[in-house]
């Protein structure tokens, strides 16, 4: 990290790899981190919207370059860790946005949509953290920090498939977080609660979303709240793990 005399941002040395950033919390802590001084690779599949906030991050004098890539394809993912490697140098952070949720009761079946959740908040997340790993223990360094949910840490009725992928990650990350220790990563977990962005869009079986969805309850996040939690995690000193943060609306505990 660079010191608070040298003029340089704290995170001028490091470059970080933010999938999900073409939108919502993942293009949050992209701008967040921008400004802080890291070179981040903003990583989605639709190049069109990464490209906004990679102009964002240029006017405001940062560095971001867009990555077009689907997290499920193992090939792209593979290819977006080389090109942002050619392009900014070695990820020393990775954080993982990317997601899909759908609110729908088991009973209605919706079989593509169990699918979808589980290949991108599980496998796509996976390959992710695989493509960066060999570099990281390489080089002794590195920091994962996952995006997973307060539905990581309790099964939400509606949300039954989406909460066991988040308790996916939150196991593999417990996980990772005992095996990579030796060679000086870091893996950290963020549980956010409701959040205002796009997630709750894709739902298909509104009479579960009418049932069980509360976000119009109490005044929910902003996707900036979160990145504020990944700010203060990247930010600590390396013999500081922050293993897990829950940030959640204050009226909506888990
Ligand atoms: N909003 C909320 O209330 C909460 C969200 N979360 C988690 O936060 C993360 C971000 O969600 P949020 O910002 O809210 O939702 P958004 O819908 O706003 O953003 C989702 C992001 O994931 C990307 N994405 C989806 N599928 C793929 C894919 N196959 N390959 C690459 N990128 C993909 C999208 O990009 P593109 O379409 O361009 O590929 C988009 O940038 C998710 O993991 C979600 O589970 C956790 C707790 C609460
Ligand atoms: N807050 C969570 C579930 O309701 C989430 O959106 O991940």
């Amino acid at each position: 990290m660079a010191d608070s005399n040298s003029g340089l941002k704290p995170l001028s040395d490091k470059v970080i790899m933010v999938t999900g950033a073409s939108s919502g919390i993942g293009a949050a802590i992209a701008t967040r981190l921008a400004k802080l001084g890291g070179k981040i690779a903003l990583v989605g599949r639709r190049e069109s919207e990464l490209m906004k906030y990679v102009k964002q991050i240029k006017e405001e004098n940062g560095i971001g370059i867009a990555v077009a890539a689907d997290v499920t394809k193992r090939d792209e993912v593979f290819e977006m860790v080389r090109h942002t490697e050619l392009s900014l140098g070695p990820v020393d952070i990775l954080v993982n946005s990317a997601g899909v949720m759908y609110y729908t009761y088991m009973k209605s079946l919706h079989y593509d949509e169990w699918e979808q959740q589980i290949d991108i908040n599980c496998k796509g997340l996976t390959t992710c953290v695989g493509a960066v790993l060999e570099g990281m223990i390489s080089r002794k360094q590195g920091h994962i920090v996952n995006i997973s949910s307060d539905a990581g840490k309790r099964g939400f009725p509606g949300l039954a498939v989406y909460s066991g992928t988040k308790f996916y990650v939150e196991g593999l990350s417990q996980a990772l977080r005992h095996e990579v220790k030796e060679y000086g990563l870091r893996v950290t977990c963020i549980q956010p609660g409701d959040v205002k962005t796009n997630l709750l869009q894709h739902t298909t079986d509104l009479e579960a979303k009418k049932e069980f969805d509360g976000s119009e309850t109490c005044k929910i996040l902003e996707a900036d709240d979160v990145a504020k939690a990944v700010e203060y995690a990247v930010l600590q000193p390396s013999y500081v793990g922050v293993n897990e943060i829950m940030v959640e609306p204050q009226r909506s505990p888990i």
